[in-house]
């Protein structure tokens, strides 16, 4: 009964041969996974099971075939700020991975030690046209949506700064694992004048509970490693050398409970809030396409770029 899920023609077929096939799929009936869903989709691996084809090397992916541990690598120097390209490169990845049947992990790290993520490539909104800016967003939305409603167990080896869009993919994860030291997490975009969007403002509810969250989105706190655990941002913390082999005794720990169980779990957890994205999608990109694109947000914009490059 308890194998891989892979699609949902794989779990109709565990259903069919469960004996308590009756109950999965009431389940299923009650919850009515929607069209985005890692849990509907059917797998399209190849027959070794990898079917990386992510066009650039912006996003490094390799896989152990024993334990189905896949490690993606964001490979975007200087900093690996999130441009269109590495959005649709992390997606496309994700979803890749999502469809292997032999993959039931995924460690998220960085390839550069030091910067994890920089968040959103703040050029891509910087005196860019509604529509550029709007599609943008949208990249966004699908590669969070693919990460966030991911069966895999998903965990993020943060081996260096990872503010906004980098604390954005980590909330996406099912746990995470971050570098000891001077490094710095958190949703800092108000400092530039932004709002975080409610997909992502209610993640960091979920993760670290409503009045620190509220508290923390309010201000664009940076947390370093230590208060973050403290927060409950981070569940554990490691030297900066060890964040990969320790992500990977952690997931060994996770891939210890049935797949089925623990994915199901996640998806009834995680179901509201991916669902509520999916209905609100196009109303979230044109409030993103109209704040963004104010004359004084971009000049927000332009003060903080000029901050960044005079560091
Ligand atoms: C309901 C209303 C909705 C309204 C609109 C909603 C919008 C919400 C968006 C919410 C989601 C997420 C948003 C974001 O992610 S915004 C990006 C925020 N990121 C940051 O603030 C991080 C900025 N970077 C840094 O702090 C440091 O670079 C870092 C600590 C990560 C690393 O430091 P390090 O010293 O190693 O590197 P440098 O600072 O020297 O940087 C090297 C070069 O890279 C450029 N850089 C850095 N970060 C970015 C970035 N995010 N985008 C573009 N470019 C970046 C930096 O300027 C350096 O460039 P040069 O070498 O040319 O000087």
């Amino acid at each position: 009964m308890y194998s891989f899920i892979l699609g949902n023609e794989s779990i109709k077929m565990a259903l069919s041969v469960s004996a308590g096939g009756r109950v999965w799929r009431k389940f299923f009936k009650t919850f009515n996974f929607g069209p985005n869903s890692a849990l509907k989709r059917f797998p399209t691996c190849t027959a070794n099971g990898r079917l990386y084809s992510s066009s650039s090397d912006n996003v490094l992916v390799s896989k152990d075939e024993k334990s189905g541990i896949a490690t993606v690598r964001m490979n975007n120097p200087p900093v690996n700020s999130l441009n269109s390209a590495m959005l649709v490169s992390l997606r496309s990845c994700f979803e890749e991975l999502e469809n292997d049947k032999s993959c039931r992990a995924l460690i998220l790290t960085s390839q550069k030690p030091k910067v994890f993520c920089a968040g959103l490539d703040i050029l891509e909104i910087y005196r860019k046209s509604p529509d550029y800016v709007a599609q943008f967003w949208e990249k966004l939305q699908d590669m969070w949506l693919s990460l966030y409603g991911s069966r895999l167990v998903t965990m993020a080896a943060i081996n260096g700064h990872s503010p906004a869009g980098g604390c954005l993919l980590s909330l996406a994860c099912d746990y995470r694992i971050m570098a000891e030291g001077k490094f710095t997490i958190g949703l800092n975009e108000t400092q530039l004048d932004l709002v975080a969007p409610f997909w992502l403002r209610q993640t960091m509810v979920d993760v670290i509970g409503y009045r620190q969250a509220e508290m923390a989105l309010m201000i664009g706190a940076l947390y370093t490693s230590n208060k973050a655990l403290q927060l409950g941002l981070v569940d554990k913390l490691a030297p900066i050398e060890d964040v990969q082999t320790v992500a990977e005794e952690e997931v060994k720990n996770w891939l210890k409970i049935p797949d089925q169980a623990r994915a199901i779990t996640k998806m009834a957890s995680r179901k509201p809030l991916l669902d509520e994205l999916r209905k609100r999608k196009q109303e979230d990109i044109q409030t993103f396409r109209d704040e963004t694109t104010r004359e004084s947000v971009q000049i927000s914009i332009q003060q903080y770029l000029e901050k960044l490059k005079a560091k």
